[in-house]
């Protein structure tokens, strides 16, 4: 897969609470994402995680503060053009795979295509590229009802990098995965991460340690994860 072109995702001095404040979860939050490589985010239940990968993927608007992509500030873009940034900048994993059970595998891969904005004639390549990547092209034409639950997340991978987004989000991909499994798709999403930014939301420290850079947000914070107490 080709090395793609990784404009800047940045959050500057980023806020976001909720239930009228009493909840902070991120409180003058900075994070640029600017290149690739693989970054874990880590830290408690309820701390932050998906809120923050949430604000990074244009899923959620801060409070406060500042998300920039490729320079432009997000919130001088109308609807419109945050829905096409969103879909052709990122690509997202979830801890369930949410593939539709009644398409096959290739189906549901080239139906993310389409939400990415990309033409008919070439969704069938781009999806065919992707299952092969995922090691799952001897499934394309299997219903995803069908498919085992590591498979399922293989096709969701499939999906998420299909349209080769330069930032890859990833919420608790592995979850609910057994170990083999948990692997197969770790190993993909390190793959993925040698060309584009993959932004990893996990529980699992084994597999943040083997990010290139690990955070954790704890509260209302970012500090780097993994530092020695010991300077
Ligand atoms: N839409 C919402 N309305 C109210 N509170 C919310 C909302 N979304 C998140 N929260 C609260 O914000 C805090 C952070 O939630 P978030 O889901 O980001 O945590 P997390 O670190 O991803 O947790 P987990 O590891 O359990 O998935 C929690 O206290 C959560 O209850």
């Amino acid at each position: 897969m080709s090395v793609v072109h990784v404009a800047p995702v940045e959050l500057r001095a980023v806020t976001r609470t909720f239930d009228g404040g009493k909840v902070r979860p991120l409180e003058d939050v900075d994070l640029t994402i600017d290149g690739p490589g693989s970054l874990a985010l880590i830290g408690a239940s309820g701390s932050g995680k998906t809120t923050l990968l949430n604000i990074v993927g244009l899923l959620d608007e801060p409070d406060a503060g500042t998300v920039l992509v490729g320079g432009a500030v997000v919130s001088t873009l109308d609807d419109r053009a945050v829905t096409r940034l969103r879909a052709r900048h990122f690509g997202f994993v979830f801890q369930d795979a949410l593939v539709d059970p009644r398409r096959t595998a290739r189906e549901n891969v080239a139906l993310g295509l389409a939400f990415a904005g990309i033409g008919a004639h070439e969704r069938g390549l781009l999806a065919d590229e992707a299952l092969s990547k995922t090691d799952m092209s001897h499934r394309a034409n299997t219903y995803a009802g069908d498919l085992s639950g590591g498979e399922r997340q293989r096709v969701a991978v499939a999906r998420a990098i299909a349209h080769r987004p330069p930032v890859l989000l990833c919420d608790e991909p592995t979850g609910n995965l057994d170990p083999a499994n948990t692997e197969r798709v770790f190993a993909l999403l390190s793959e993925y991460a040698t060309a584009a930014a993959v932004v990893v939301v996990t529980h699992d420290l084994d597999l943040a340690q083997r990010c290139a850079r690990a955070l954790q947000v704890t509260g209302g914070g970012l500090r780097p994860a993994f530092e020695s107490a010991v300077t």
